[in-house]
């Protein structure tokens, strides 16, 4: 078991489906320290080249969990990214999968003015669930949780589920 007094979670899940409104509404009730990893990517210089393809520029994976390791040691982070397989399986206590039901996941990203290949891809994406796929196959079961996150009350409500379980793990962790 990992030696933290207080767990690590991942918020993952398809662009979109609300892992940033999620990340953000739990920091404010818990203060553990809400790591977008897009974000950290950008300032600590982990992008590579542009993408073509994805319309993105590569992540440098490897620098990028060299300088996340030392913020994972005492737990206490959500870390929120649309990828889950290249952290390492000990970083978490907790894997949230967030889900959207996909025309509101259409209408969710249109409005963003993604289109064309960006568009599709990403639905797609959550039609195939593959952030699930992914997270199921990189952490233990008892570990992820999916959650449905299509209407403002879900929203809330993830907020409330997520929180529980960091209560419930403090008490089986002491
Ligand atoms: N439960 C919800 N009900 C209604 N709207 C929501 C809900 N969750 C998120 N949204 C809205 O959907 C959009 C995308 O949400 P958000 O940015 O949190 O997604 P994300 O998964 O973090 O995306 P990305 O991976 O691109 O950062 C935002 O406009 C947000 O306000």
């Amino acid at each position: 078991m990992a030696n933290r007094a207080v767990p690590n979670i991942l918020v993952t899940g398809t662009p979109g489906v609300g892992k940033s409104s999620i990340s953000r509404l739990l920091a404010e009730r818990t203060k553990f320290t809400w790591r977008e990893v897009s974000k950290l990517a950008e300032e600590y210089n982990c992008l590579d080249e542009y993408d073509p393809e994805y319309q993105c520029p590569f992540l440098n994976e490897d620098k990028l969990l060299d300088i996340m390791e030392g913020m994972m040691t005492k737990g206490g982070n959500i870390v929120d990214y649309h990828g889950c397989e290249f952290f390492p399986e000990r970083w978490f206590d907790g894997v949230f999968v967030v889900r959207t039901n996909n025309t509101t996941l259409f209408d969710r990203l249109t409005a963003r003015g993604y289109t064309g290949k960006k568009l599709e891809d990403n639905v797609q994406c959550e039609i195939f669930e593959t952030l699930l796929e992914e997270a199921q196959s990189s952490y233990k079961p008892e570990v992820v949780m999916e959650l449905q996150n299509d209407s403002e009350e879900q929203l809330y409500k993830n907020v409330d589920t997520i929180v529980e379980w960091i209560e419930r793990w403090k008490e089986e962790n002491i």
